[in-house]
């Protein structure tokens, strides 16, 4: 009320400067009145935002409370996630990083923010959206009764159900994978695994969206929709933190160029128009379940729901498990411990490679799913907060919303940096070791006190790589699964390490850097909306003739 009734004062303000500028243009120099009305301007401007605005007494950079460039200056420079360490451990728990935005850092936020009723995702998702005003798909819908319709339809794609039927396809696209890095150790040849697990990653997902083999990993003609996928998600990160900056699209198209973007959308339709001209029923498929219920076009055409799903269903599923596979295999080739202790518990688990399948046996893998964790923890396959605010039927309703004990008032969106979160070492102790071992029950038959028993707790509420309530990932189950097979199976066939040299030092980070980089055993990722990253460097030794089993 009192902000309103201040902005009214200072719009009068502004007014009746303005017509004293008119009545002064008589004034020789034009120049003069524009600056004179400009500083003016500007000086209201602060005054408002410094005096008068909601958010004002949360505490953050002085720039960030005038201007959204601040925080796309950082999501730009593709370091946001580690910035946001270093502002929670300036302004504590709690930072204003946009006029309108404030992000947390605590166990009890992630409940409040996301597992909230009365929230709802923040209006910065409808960037997302093609054009940042297209058909809204699964991922970037607002409204809470459309996304539950469109869940609905989805979550049993990707179900562990699913996973059941799924699971001969991920395998043949898998053993493309490792007759790969057979073929690479057979030549004394090192191999880079981000591109390697993000042609798997997408592989994979091409054959459960539209049962189409895309083969990147063999063949060069649709690697393009990785690159694409990359340069979108660059891009709609700018535009997820500042809608404004959509005004430079044309500038970013003519530097950039968009041959990865249209090559990428090309990729789709390709699949999408071939699947189509097949009988529905006769694949297992993303289209096979859920085209029923989205309409999938006119014959001969793509409706913008089915392409809608379809370029995020690719994205999702193709990028974030590769982040993770990479980053596994970047921490096993750093701690030999780790690997050891994993190598053996695969190696006397199974009979044979082949025998390496969903179901008990690879569920009683414990050590295997502490070391995915434990890399989703140090290194999390999304780094952009999930921004959120208050459901509109809720503000109606006049119901408070409050985060961490803070009343956030309407508009206001909040998140929490799941990279900051994880790296607390309150919830987890020595947050730069890479140690699986925190994941799992203590060895010895001493009872767990009362205080370790709250520390665990808190820990496995602070461990949010899939984020949690209603707009969780969906695809937590596939996920698991392939990057479980992807790699309990290399540990079967192959030992490996980093390439010697300089070129194993990919994926580290560089001693003497100050800017949160400076650790040679972290895996570095690079902010977007679809995480980036380089390396690990690894030479591969096949073991024994185990890998005569593999269908060269
Ligand atoms: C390690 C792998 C993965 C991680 C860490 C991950 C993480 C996440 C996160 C954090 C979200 C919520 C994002 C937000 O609120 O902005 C999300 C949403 C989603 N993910 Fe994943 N994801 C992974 C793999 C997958 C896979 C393989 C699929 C399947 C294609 C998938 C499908 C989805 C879908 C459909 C949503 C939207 C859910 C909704 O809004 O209801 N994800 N994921």
């Amino acid at each position: 009320m009192a902000s309103s009734l201040l902005a009214v004062v200072f719009a009068a303000i502004l007014n009746i400067v303005r017509i004293l500028g008119l009545l002064v243009r008589r004034v020789p120099d034009p120049r003069l009145i524009v600056l004179t009305d400009w500083l003016l301007q500007t000086a209201l401007f602060v005054s408002f935002r410094l005096l008068t605005h909601p958010l004002r007494n949360f505490p953050g950079p002085f720039l960030a409370r005038f201007t959204h460039a601040y925080g796309a200056f950082l999501v730009w420079r593709r370091c946001s996630h580690l910035t946001s360490i270093q502002l929670h451990k300036k302004y504590g728990p709690v930072v204003r990083i946009a006029p309108d935005r404030l992000i947390f850092n605590s166990a009890t936020a992630v409940q409040d923010i996301y597992h909230n009723p009365r929230v709802t995702k923040g209006r910065a998702y409808v960037q997302l959206r093609q054009g940042g005003q297209g058909t809204p798909n699964l991922f970037n819908t607002l409204d809470k009764e459309e996304h539950r319709k469109k869940r609905r339809i989805i979550a049993p794609v990707i179900s562990e159900r699913s996973m059941r039927v799924f699971e001969p396809d991920m395998w043949q696209q898998l053993e493309a994978f490792l007759v790969q890095l057979l073929q690479s150790s057979q030549q004394n040849q090192f191999v880079n695994m981000t591109p390697r697990c993000e042609r798997l990653g997408v592989d994979v997902v091409g054959k459960l969206a539209f049962g189409y083999s895309l083969n990147t990993q063999t063949e060069p003609i649709h690697r393009v929709i990785v690159e694409g996928i990359k340069t979108r998600s660059n891009r709609s990160s700018l535009y997820f933190f500042w809608s404004f900056l959509r005004v430079f699209e044309p500038v970013f198209d003519w530097f950039e160029g968009r041959h990865d973007l249209d090559g990428f959308y090309r990729s789709v339709k390709t699949m999408i128009e071939a699947r189509m001209s097949t009988p529905k029923e006769s694949i297992h498929d993303f289209y096979a379940l859920a085209s029923g219920d989205i309409a999938p076009g006119e014959p001969g055409l793509i409706s913008k729901d089915l392409w809608a799903e379809a370029v995020f269903f690719i994205a999702a599923g193709g990028s974030t498990t590769s982040t993770a596979m990479s980053g596994i295999f970047f921490y096993l080739s750093r701690y030999p411990d780790a690997y050891a202790r994993l190598a053996s518990e695969i190696r006397t688990t199974f009979f044979s490679g082949r025998d390496i399948r969903q179901g008990p046996q690879l569920s009683s893998c414990k050590y295997l799913r502490a070391v995915i964790e434990e890399t989703m923890r140090m290194s999390p396959s999304t780094l952009a907060p999930g921004w959120r605010e208050q459901d509109p039927a809720s503000v109606a309703a006049g119901e408070p919303f409050i985060v961490d004990g803070h009343v956030i008032p309407p508009g206001t969106q909040v998140g929490v940096s799941t990279y900051a979160l994880q790296h607390d070492a309150s919830y987890f102790p020595d947050p730069y070791e890479f140690r699986p071992e925190r994941w799992l029950p203590t060895n010895d038959n001493t009872p767990e006190s009362d205080s370790e028993k709250d520390a665990r707790v808190l820990m496995r509420r602070s461990f949010v790589p899939f984020s949690i309530g209603d707009r969780s990932c969906a695809g937590k189950a596939m996920a698991y699964l392939e990057m479980s097979l992807t790699v309990a199976r290399t540990l079967w066939y192959f030992d490996f390490q980093k390439a010697p040299g300089n070129a194993g030092m990919l994926g580290g980070g560089r001693p003497g850097r100050s800017d949160g980089r400076g650790r040679r055993d972290e895996f570095q990722l690079y902010d977007s909306i679809v995480v980036d990253h380089d390396g690990p460097n690894l030479v591969f030794t096949p073991r024994g003739d185990f890998w005569k089993e593999l269908e060269i």
